[in-house]
């Protein structure tokens, strides 16, 4: 008898390593408006406004700029439980923690090397933040509401896919070939387009985290912030607007490179019924809905990712690859 799945509610946080934390301190909290939760000498721990949790976001200084890990919530204590089955069932390394041995603010949780090879982190336990939502005293830079997203980067997009409909997620729109291969995929356990999403490439990589404001002159303000401040190297591609998942957007690397998408304006995926909205890979609206094209590095790079014990995870190159399909904006390939 299979081993049911968790209860994911959303994607909860992620853990990042930083090599210079006072420089990701900068651009994280200062430009971008992270709360400062907590902090200690060598660990920072963000929220946004909207975020009545500890933290989305653990910056912890690092020798290399990896990611720890990305974690999700789970509905009940018991759903730890299922976690920790589920990836044992599927013979994935598996490390139980208990309150206080793992991420601070966090109760018991499991972490896992998941079937793609990242390192993934179930909770429910986690401490409670001030409501910050009308502290609007506090809402500086470019005003970040909460993490949205994790979008990842894998060799292989339809294995990518049946691990997370395993886990119960819906899938709200795709990226498809001529022939229905598919090139990337956006689901979703929170009820908007995504909570995860796969961009095809050398993988295990973490491609970016989105980040969520509550409109779109919070994007561009964020632009003009960096800008303004002749910091505008930070600026990757974008303001946009996306094809897939509407949303208005900018991507920025942070010191270290780790991208961030500032993302607003997506859209409601939440009735059982919800059927997947599919792009064919040479519609150049697919990305940016104006026809812009892709800049090469944000096909290209990404994080490397961390096993249970803080090595680098070896990286296995794309099945296929979307940036080597001609579409008529991106001119690459
Ligand atoms: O560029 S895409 O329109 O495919 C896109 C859509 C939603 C996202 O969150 C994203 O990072 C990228
Ligand atoms: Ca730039
Ligand atoms: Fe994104």
């Amino acid at each position: 008898m299979s081993t049911p799945a968790p209860d994911v509610v959303r994607s909860a946080y992620a853990q990042l390593a930083v090599t210079d934390l006072a420089r990701a301190r900068w651009f994280w909290v200062d430009m971008l408006g992270f709360h400062v939760q907590y902090e200690n000498a060598d660990s920072l721990y963000l929220r946004g406004t909207d975020e009545l949790t500890h933290h989305s976001l653990v910056l912890r200084k690092g020798e290399v700029a990896a990611l720890d890990h990305i974690s999700y919530r789970v509905r009940t204590p018991e759903d730890v439980d299922k976690a920790e089955k589920f990836f044992r069932q599927l013979g994935r390394p598996v490390k139980r923690l208990k309150k206080g041995e793992g991420t601070v603010g966090v109760g018991d949780a499991v972490r896992v090397v998941d079937p793609l090879g990242f390192p993934v982190e179930f909770f429910h336990e986690i401490e409670r933040g001030e409501r910050l939502i009308q502290r609007y005293d506090l809402h500086r830079g470019a005003q970040i509401a909460r993490l949205d997203h994790f979008n990842i980067c894998t060799p292989d997009i339809p294995a990518a896919y049946a691990h997370y409909k395993s886990l119960g997620f819906g899938c709200s729109e795709t990226i498809e070939g001529d022939e229905h291969e598919l090139y990337a995929a956006w689901m979703y356990r929170k009820q908007t387009v995504h909570d995860v999403a796969f961009t095809g490439g050398a993988g295990p990589r973490l491609h970016h985290l989105g980040v969520a404001t509550h409109e779109s002159h919070q994007v561009l303000r964020t632009a003009d912030i960096f800008g303004a401040l002749h910091e505008e190297k930070h600026i990757e591609r974008g303001p946009g607007r996306h094809g897939v998942s509407n949303a208005f957007y900018v991507y920025l690397r942070d010191p270290d490179g780790h991208r961030v998408e500032i993302y607003t304006s997506d859209y409601y995926t939440g009735d059982p019924d919800h059927e997947t909205y599919r792009w064919n890979v040479h519609d150049d609206r697919r990305r940016d809905f104006w026809g812009n094209a892709v800049i090469e590095s944000w096909y290209k790079e990404a994080t490397p990712v961390l096993d249970l014990d803080g090595r680098q995870q070896p990286v296995g190159s794309a099945l296929l690859d979307e940036s080597a399909v001609q579409v008529g904006a991106d001119g690459l390939g």
